[in-house]
């Protein structure tokens, strides 16, 4: 599904990106490290945002550069770690323009919508919605758009922010079930989540990967608190040998 081979980016004189080899079939993915570790970059490159300065990439057998964008584009959905919207949509206004054959009734497009509690605000502008409230209209837009036949990239930077325990509980869920027919990649900062829920984690550090692991459970102590930079004291090791982060 995604190839990555000896692929390198360099954002400036101190931050460079690679070189990273990589190849994911489909499956659910944490994509975890500490902040400016280069998740955000790399989420970037792959989905063709941003060309990488070395190397080859990608999906389906579809090569990622800027002259395949449209190829690209059908074969990946990014949600980006942030959204702006300049215009005074409303929540069913912005699914639309993603979407213009978008069909609220229909059983799959219901599912979503009600599991991220959207209903209720299909009517109301964008701007006038909270936080969490915006984010799952984002999370909406994305995942409207994978009723796909074929295997999906489906790239997703922190799109857990704002949300409450029970649509991230939700998204978990809903994405799991996602992750047989497609590849997922989540950047995320909820460790004590992917520490869980036995899913498949990429762990990067300064720029390069540092450990992958099939199952997250298995993520040793001295990997979080060498790559984490986290104090002793701060990890419990339970009864089972997995570990957890305490007081966050
Ligand atoms: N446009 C840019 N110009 C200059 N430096 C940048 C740019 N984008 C990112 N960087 C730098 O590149 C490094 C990696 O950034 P990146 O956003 O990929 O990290 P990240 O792992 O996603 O971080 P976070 O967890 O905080 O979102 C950081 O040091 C950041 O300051």
């Amino acid at each position: 599904m995604l190839n990555i081979e000896q692929v390198e980016y360099t954002i400036n004189r101190d931050f460079k990106i690679g070189p990273i080899s990589l190849t994911l079939s489909t499956g659910f993915y944490h994509l975890l490290g500490p902040n400016g570790s280069g998740k955000t970059t790399l989420l970037d490159i792959i989905s063709g945002l941003i060309p990488a300065k070395k190397g080859i990439i990608s999906i389906s057998e579809e090569p990622v550069t800027l002259f395949n964008t449209i190829n690209i584009c059908q074969l990946r959905r990014y949600l980006t770690q942030q959204q702006d919207i300049h215009f005074s949509l409303s929540v069913k206004e912005m699914l639309f323009i993603a979407h213009n054959d978008l069909n609220i009734q229909s059983k799959t497009n219901h599912i979503i919508l009600a599991g991220l509690d959207l209903l209720p605000l299909l009517d109301k502008k964008i701007c006038n919605l909270s936080g969490g409230e915006q984010q799952r209209a984002h999370l909406a837009r994305v995942l409207l758009n994978i009723d796909s036949h074929s295997p999906l990239l489906l790239l997703f930077d922190e799109p857990y922010t704002g949300l409450d325990v029970k649509h991230k509980y939700w998204l978990n869920h809903y994405l799991k079930q996602q992750a047989a027919d497609h590849c997922i990649i989540i950047c995320h900062h909820e460790l004590n989540l992917a520490l869980n829920c036995n899913q498949s984690a990429i762990i990067m550090n300064k720029g390069a990967i540092h450990t992958v692991v099939t199952d997250a459970s298995t993520i040793k102590k001295d990997t979080l608190m060498r790559v984490f930079s986290l104090p002793e004291g701060s990890i419990n090791t339970l009864n089972d040998s997995k570990v957890q982060i305490i007081g966050i």
